[in-house]
């Protein structure tokens, strides 16, 4: 899909000019008011004044000759809040968000309905809802409309920590079963982490970079700093399940990484973040409590945030590692570009 657009809205300039993914979950980053919600509602067609072009799914709902009128667009958009009518059911709520909606139909629904595990809340009235629940309903009103490409913005911030873990299962559902993109907004590290496949990073209405995730974490100059932290994503299917140590493993490049099993089983794919601070390097496996230690080959060493840091890039198979070390620990292992070493990782510094 193609998005560029330009609009002045008082002092605020949006600017940008982007190729996202057809498929899969694109985060839009940065600060607050740096145009994340601005583009979203170019997208919708909500922005009267912006020009420019969007393109999606081969449609061109915006160009110098066209612009379509927001309920020309097959849009599926999820806010912070979902508002609900109060005095309609879950169902009535989702009924009636189907109603005027061209290419919304009773399958979709009943689609949305099962992805989001929300059939037991349809008798419902809002008001008896939790608010992970009121937001899976939201979602699933979004996604009936079989929209051409779904908008999220910020859905997870205003819930609490255990409501937007209850949440983030769904998301990924969404993603592995729907091929439509999705466009989430967000400032929240943790949700880039395990949502985005591509992440732009915006900074006052411009672009400031645009590329996978992974590529972006592992950017050699200029690493995507996630909470601050430099880390790495790694993807993999779980292959193994130790039941007494309540560890599972994930299979990357042929190598084994044990994490903690919350509840995976033989065969879930998994995503992990990996903080560079968590590593150790060492030339040979000693006689540590490491449950991970991965042959690698380093790519690259650049400045740390300290003048005694040093980060270093490894790469395991296909797979990059971001490694943050003291320059003075580098130096004793004569650790150079294109040298191979072993990475030590702990299972209990794995986030899944
Ligand atoms: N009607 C308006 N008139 C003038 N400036 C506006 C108007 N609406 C938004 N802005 C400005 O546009 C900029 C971008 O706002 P936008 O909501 O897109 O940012 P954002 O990145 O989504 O921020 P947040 O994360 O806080 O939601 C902000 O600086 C905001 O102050």
């Amino acid at each position: 899909m193609k998005l560029a657009y330009r609009l002045s809205k008082g002092r605020f300039n949006l600017n940008v000019d982007l190729k996202l993914p057809d498929t899969g979950i694109s985060v839009l980053y940065g600060h607050s008011g740096c145009g994340k919600t601005t583009l979203l509602r170019c997208v919708a067609g909500l922005e009267n004044e912006a020009t420019g072009h969007c393109s999606i799914a081969n449609e061109v709902w915006e160009s110098k000759s066209i612009k379509l009128k927001p309920h020309k667009r097959d849009v599926g958009y999820v806010f912070q809040e979902p508002s609900l009518f109060s005095h309609l059911s879950v169902k009535d709520n989702l009924d009636y968000g189907i109603k005027r909606a061209i290419e919304a139909s009773k399958k979709n629904l009943d689609e949305a309905i099962a992805v989001l595990g929300i059939e037991h809340l349809l008798e419902q009235k809002p008001a008896a809802l939790s608010g992970g629940e009121a937001q899976r309903v939201g979602i699933a009103r979004a996604l009936a409309l079989n929209p051409k490409i779904l908008l999220f913005d910020e859905p997870l911030a205003s819930l609490d920590d255990d409501r937007k873990r209850e949440i983030l299962p769904y998301l990924k559902r969404i993603k592995r079963q729907l091929s439509i993109p999705m466009l989430y907004v967000t400032h929240a590290a943790p949700e880039v982490a395990m949502l985005a496949d591509h992440v732009v990073v915006m900074h006052e209405g411009r672009v400031v970079s645009s590329d996978s995730l992974s590529a972006s974490l592992t950017n050699e100059k200029l690493p995507l700093r996630l909470n601050g932290e430099i880390s790495s994503v790694l993807t993999g299917k779980i292959i193994e399940i130790d039941k007494r140590w309540h560890l599972a493993c994930l299979s990357i490049s042929d190598q084994k990484l044990w994490l903690p099993n919350t509840k995976m089983s033989i065969g879930d794919e998994v995503r992990v973040q990996i903080l560079s601070k968590d590593i150790a390097l060492a030339n040979s496996a000693g006689d540590a409590s490491f449950q991970n230690v991965f042959k690698a080959k380093i790519v690259a060493i650049n400045e740390g945030d300290h003048p005694s840091q040093a980060i270093v890039k490894a790469n395991v198979g296909e797979h990059e590692f971001m490694v943050a070390v003291t320059k003075r620990g580098l130096a004793n292992l004569g650790l150079r570009v294109g040298n191979q070493v072993l990475l030590q990782v702990k299972s209990v510094a794995i986030h899944s």
